[in-house]
């Protein structure tokens, strides 16, 4: 191993709206949420990134500022997202060496981004020490991570339900046919679930509390085969002001949750409705692939092969498969086509 080689580490970081992972020497080296603290006083002092933050959010005093630097997939605050990807990059080598690495970095960046927003990404990454950036688009490197063959003249569909996006993309012979993104995804569900505790409960809770009833008893049928027991949840009852506790039962959110799913059903339908004929036959044959953290759903696979009346198969740690793509790209950063040097 020469020793520019030794001295240039390659990583590869899902840099997602909920959630930012990076690969580095194959291993999940960093799986933190998308967030930082900073004090507010010095927006370039960080005071914690990550699930350190995370704690902090909606818990700050007038000091502290917790930021979520991506929207809908996408940088909404360049500062907060440089400072975020240096101090996750901090993470790979905590002790400090005597021979800083030089990174090659590997991004995945979502399909619909615009030119503008990739420069951001870019800027971000160099800016937080990487020397050589290289982007891949999301849906590649999901099917990647899946363990699709992206080269083959074969048409996939791979649904990324994620913290801000949904993205429905067909790819063949390794590029991206067909694209849609909506902007209906687990951030949507957190809010329907604020939303419908406030309406039928009286109750209010913060984004966190919401998110955890997700993940715990979320659900996108009412009738589940395995379902989970009630669910108890804080909050302030809203006529009163005084914190109270209420049970909430899957049923319950499966209801809150049921326009939005009818939302990514709908664009499904479209998309499929788009799709060329020849891969659209593939597609019939092989399925639909879900992945992104909302695949998690409980029953959503069920809901959606009723509706679209093809087989779902949901990615085996859905969570990661994008990472574990990009990984994978980083790898092969010479030889495929796709990616963006
Ligand atoms: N078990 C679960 N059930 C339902 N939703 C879940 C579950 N676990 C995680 N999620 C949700 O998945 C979302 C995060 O998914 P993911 O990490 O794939 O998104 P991301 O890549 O950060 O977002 P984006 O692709 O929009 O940039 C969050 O909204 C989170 O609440």
């Amino acid at each position: 191993m020469g020793l520019f080689n030794w001295l240039t580490q390659g990583i590869a970081m899902d840099l997602g709206t909920a959630n930012t992972l990076i690969i580095h020497n194959d291993e999940i080296v960093v799986n933190e949420p998308s967030i930082i603290a900073l004090n507010r006083n010095n927006p370039k002092e960080v005071l914690a990134v990550g699930k350190r933050a995370l704690m902090m959010h909606e818990k700050t005093h007038d000091d502290i500022r917790t930021i979520r630097p991506l929207r809908d997939g996408v940088i909404a605050d360049f500062n907060a997202t440089e400072l975020m990807i240096r101090e996750l990059i901090r993470m790979v080598y905590p002790k400090k060496r005597i021979f800083a690495p030089s990174w090659r970095m590997m991004i995945c960046i979502p399909s619909s981004i615009t030119e503008v927003e990739k420069r951001a990404v870019r800027d971000s990454a160099e800016q937080a020490g990487a020397k050589e950036v290289y982007l891949v688009h999301e849906p590649m490197a999901a099917a990647l991570g899946i363990g699709i063959d992206v080269e083959e003249p074969v048409g996939n569909m791979i649904i990324d339900i994620g913290g801000g996006t949904t993205g429905i993309t067909v790819i063949a012979l390794a590029g991206i046919v067909c694209d849609q993104s909506i902007r209906i995804a687990g951030d949507e569900f957190t809010g329907d679930i604020m939303e419908a505790l406030r309406r039928y409960h009286s109750l209010l809770i913060g984004e966190r509390t919401a998110e955890q009833i997700k993940i715990q008893i979320g659900s996108a049928l009412k009738d589940l085969e395995d379902p989970p027991p009630d669910l108890p949840v804080n909050g302030r009852d809203l006529v009163t002001g005084i914190p109270k506790q209420i049970y909430i039962s899957y049923q319950e959110i499966a209801e809150a949750l049921d326009k939005s799913i009818f939302k990514i059903e709908e664009a499904i339908l479209k998309a499929l409705e788009q799709t060329p004929p020849e891969l659209a036959s593939d597609i019939y044959q092989r399925g639909l692939y879900l992945t992104g953290g909302g695949a998690l759903l409980k029953g959503l696979d069920r809901r959606l092969s009723q509706k679209i009346k093809l087989p779902i198969h949901i990615a085996d740690d859905p969570l990661k498969s994008v990472v574990r793509g990009t990984g994978m790209a980083l790898k092969n950063y010479e030889h495929f086509p796709f990616i963006m040097r």
